[in-house]
């Protein structure tokens, strides 16, 4: 309890603030973003090479209320502003997912590097122009990275060691990854509501389930799974400020599965207005109820035959059977569990001669071995680890290692397009950008 508290305080609430060293990195937003204060404006006080220096939004008077609310020394007047501060190193990019193609390319063209949120672009044809731009090819290119924050946490790469690199450790059959947040978290009457507005690339495939996605093509290890069934729940009102496109193409709920190179499974569930479901109320009354899940990843694998040291007569194999659940792989410095059941059996043949399970409970709230660039602390959290590896790479370090390159993004983009397009809806419209070449 006093350690869920402490990472609470430390994470979420105040961190202990660190003097910034002379070469800290200046970071400048472009908006005045819900999600910015706790993806880079808390991370960063903690971190004494980053410094948030400069923020612009649409309205000046906004902007102005929101650098004294974060303690940001300075206000721009526009977006490109911020970019064309020399000052500023880095930019961060929480805009609606239409407009990240736009400002990332504006900003690496300015030779700035960028934490772009995610989805990274709004689609593939975007990703690939935005990531296979000639300029990442010049030595010293700008450092693009899409942000997908759980990735950097050590109980993640626990989790992909535990199903991708154990000794007990089978093939993976299948990749399961739910995401949920309660009826009533999305506002549908407002019309700056960013996830339900087609023209701004919004849908619950384009926002929960991108991390489904990335969960699932880490787990199947398969970069670009094929989409074999997609189905949508789509938006369950018809008011204004809904237009007709929104209306057509929102969706506010996935379930997909998906199919490796290998032929292990892939299925996500993601849902931006959970409701129902509750025990003991009967199903008509609690239909409305917002409801909620832990985020999950459950990665079910196939048989690994050991050798140890249980004694096996002539004939006789051992053979193990894992399966590794992760609770809140999505904050997981709050609170996780990665629960770890290997079913041991002795075999001759196919016959099953006697059989045992063992079940442990891993947590990695830091990482286990500090040696070879790895940092961290039990409370940071899943973006204050990511802040620390992209400081790390604009810095020519090593780092932890972990990272989400360009290919990646492109090709988590093009599962996206691809889900929606078998599911019957549209892959979310290009930015009406052009930029030099
Ligand atoms: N990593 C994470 O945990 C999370 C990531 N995200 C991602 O971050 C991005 C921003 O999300 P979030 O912070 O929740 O969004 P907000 O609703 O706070 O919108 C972000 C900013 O978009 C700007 N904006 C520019 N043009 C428009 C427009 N036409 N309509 C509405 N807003 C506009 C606004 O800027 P201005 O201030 O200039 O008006 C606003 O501050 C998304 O890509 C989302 O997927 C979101 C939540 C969590
Ligand atoms: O982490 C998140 O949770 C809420 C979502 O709507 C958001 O976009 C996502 O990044």
């Amino acid at each position: 309890m006093i350690g869920f508290l402490h990472r609470l305080y430390a994470g979420f609430i105040s961190p202990p603030e660190a003097p910034k060293t002379d070469s800290a990195l200046r970071f400048g937003l472009l908006g005045a973003s819900f999600i910015a204060p706790m993806a880079l404006i808390l991370p960063a006080k903690s971190h004494p090479e980053v410094i948030v220096a400069c923020v612009a939004a649409r309205d000046r008077v906004k902007a102005e209320k929101y650098a004294k609310e974060h303690g940001i020394p300075v206000v721009h007047d526009t977006y490109e502003d911020v970019i064309n501060d020399p000052a500023v190193s880095c930019i961060y990019i929480a805009l609606p997912n239409s407009h990240h193609y736009e400002w990332a390319l504006r900003a690496v063209k300015a030779g700035k590097h960028v934490l772009l949120e995610k989805p990274s672009t709004s689609n593939a044809s975007e990703a690939k122009k935005l990531f296979g731009n000639h300029l990442f090819a010049a030595p010293g290119a700008p450092v693009l990275l899409e942000a997908f924050h759980y990735s950097f946490h050590p109980a993640w790469q626990i989790f992909l060691q535990l199903i991708h690199q154990d000794p007990l450790a089978g093939p993976v059959k299948i990749a399961y990854s739910q995401f949920f947040l309660y009826k009533g978290f999305l506002n549908r009457n407002d019309p700056s509501e960013i996830r339900l507005r087609y023209a701004l690339a919004g849908g619950c495939g384009m926002d929960l389930s991108s991390y489904n996605v990335s969960h699932i093509r880490q787990m199947l290890a398969d970069s670009h799974p094929n989409v074999q069934s997609a189905n949508f729940r789509m938006l369950s009102t018809s008011k204004p400020p809904l237009d007709e496109q929104d209306l057509k193409q929102i969706d506010e709920a996935v379930t997909a599965t998906f199919k490796s190179a290998t032929g292990a499974e892939g299925r996500i569930v993601a849902d931006l207005s959970t409701a129902g479901g509750w025990p003991i109320i009967p199903a008509s009354w609690s239909r409305n109820l917002p409801s909620i899940g832990w985020p999950k990843c459950v990665a079910e694998l196939g048989e690994k035959q050991i050798e140890d040291d249980t004694e096996l007569t002539d004939g006789e194999t051992h053979v193990v059977q894992r399966t590794v659940t992760f609770y809140n792989h999505i904050a997981p410095s709050m609170y996780h569990s990665i629960v770890v059941q290997d079913k041991h059996s002795i075999k001759r043949d196919v016959e099953t001669v006697h059989s045992w399970t063992q079940t442990r409970t891993v947590k990695a709230y830091d990482w286990p071995d500090k040696s070879d660039g790895r940092q961290g602390e039990s409370w940071w959290t899943t973006y204050r680890y990511q802040l620390n590896e992209f400081v790390h790479h604009v810095k020519g370090r090593k780092g932890s290692g972990v990272w989400f390159s360009g290919q990646d993004s492109i090709d988590q983009m093009a599962v996206i397009d691809e889900m929606y397009e078998k599911g019957g809806l549209k892959a979310r419209p290009s930015a009406a950008f052009e930029s030099e070449p």
